[in-house]
């Protein structure tokens, strides 16, 4: 059976499609990107699988589409519990269906005692103790907003494009203080969490996110996996 797995986040919509044991490639598109005529180019699908954090409105058009196409859509929820993973929310739907299905790849994937950061849009961080118990976790501005929260809230600290060439060190100009900054801020948070999540015996690491990557000099033992809300998906639905 032809599937399409889509992560509708709130910067790109991510998708890849799987037949049986076959998957393909992961691609995506930036929201803005996104008007409600967007050529749905797939042919012979037969089930569409969705997990949306996005604006409800975008949500539902994409939905719509698909139905057009007499194509059923599965929209993921956030669950209480999942094999043998146990969500700490007390209202267990309001956490992000994102958030749930990284968590729910990386316990299927080995059910252990694990540390979960997803550098997406928000930064997540979630903990999950060896017996299943989710611990709660964190919601951060993204690597993105924290720099342009910035840039919207002060009338001179004007930089220009946004580069990854940050370092450790004290900045001379204001993109280097900007951007040498944001990195500090996100290397004290790394350090604060690992030392926490020792206190919890958590050992195992996981990246994910577009931005995991910039994370992974401080989380040298992290395993980075790119696809873990797709990868969620399946756990899901089948
Ligand atoms: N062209 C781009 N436009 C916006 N964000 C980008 C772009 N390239 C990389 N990014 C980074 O990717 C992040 C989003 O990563 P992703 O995990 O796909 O997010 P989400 O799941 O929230 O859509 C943004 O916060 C930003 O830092
Ligand atoms: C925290 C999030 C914004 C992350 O979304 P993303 O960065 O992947 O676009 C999303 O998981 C969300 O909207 N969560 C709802 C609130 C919560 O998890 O408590
Ligand atoms: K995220």
């Amino acid at each position: 059976m032809k599937i399409l797995e889509l992560d509708l986040g709130n910067s790109f919509l991510k998708w890849r499609l799987r037949d049986g044991a076959w998957v393909g490639a992961v691609q995506r598109i930036l929201i803005t990107d996104l008007s409600l005529d967007w050529p749905l180019e797939w042919s012979g699908i037969q089930r569409v699988y969705l997990a949306a954090v996005a604006q409800q409105a975008l949500q539902s058009a994409l939905i719509q589409r698909f139905q057009q196409m007499g194509v059923q859509v599965e929209l993921a929820q956030t669950q209480a519990v999942c094999a043998g993973l146990k969500n700490a929310y007390a209202e267990p739907e309001r956490l992000g269906v994102d958030r749930w299905l990284v968590m729910l790849a990386a316990w299927k994937a080995q059910p252990s005692a694990c540390a979960i950061l997803d550098a997406g849009s928000a930064i997540t961080l979630d903990y999950i103790a060896a017996d299943g118990q989710h611990l709660g976790g964190y919601i951060l501005p993204g690597v993105s907003i924290l720099r342009q929260s910035l840039l919207n809230n002060t009338a001179r600290v004007m930089a220009g494009a946004e580069t990854r060439a940050a370092v450790l060190s004290p900045g001379r100009t204001t993109d280097a203080c900007v951007d040498n900054g944001r990195l500090h801020l996100l290397k004290g948070f790394v350090q604060s969490v690992q030392e926490e999540a020792a206190g919890f015996q958590i050992k195992r690491w996981i990246l994910t996110g577009g931005d995991g990557e910039l994370f992974k000099p401080w989380l040298p033992n992290a395993e980075y996996q790119a696809d873990l809300v797709l990868d969620g998906l399946q756990w899901m639905f089948e």
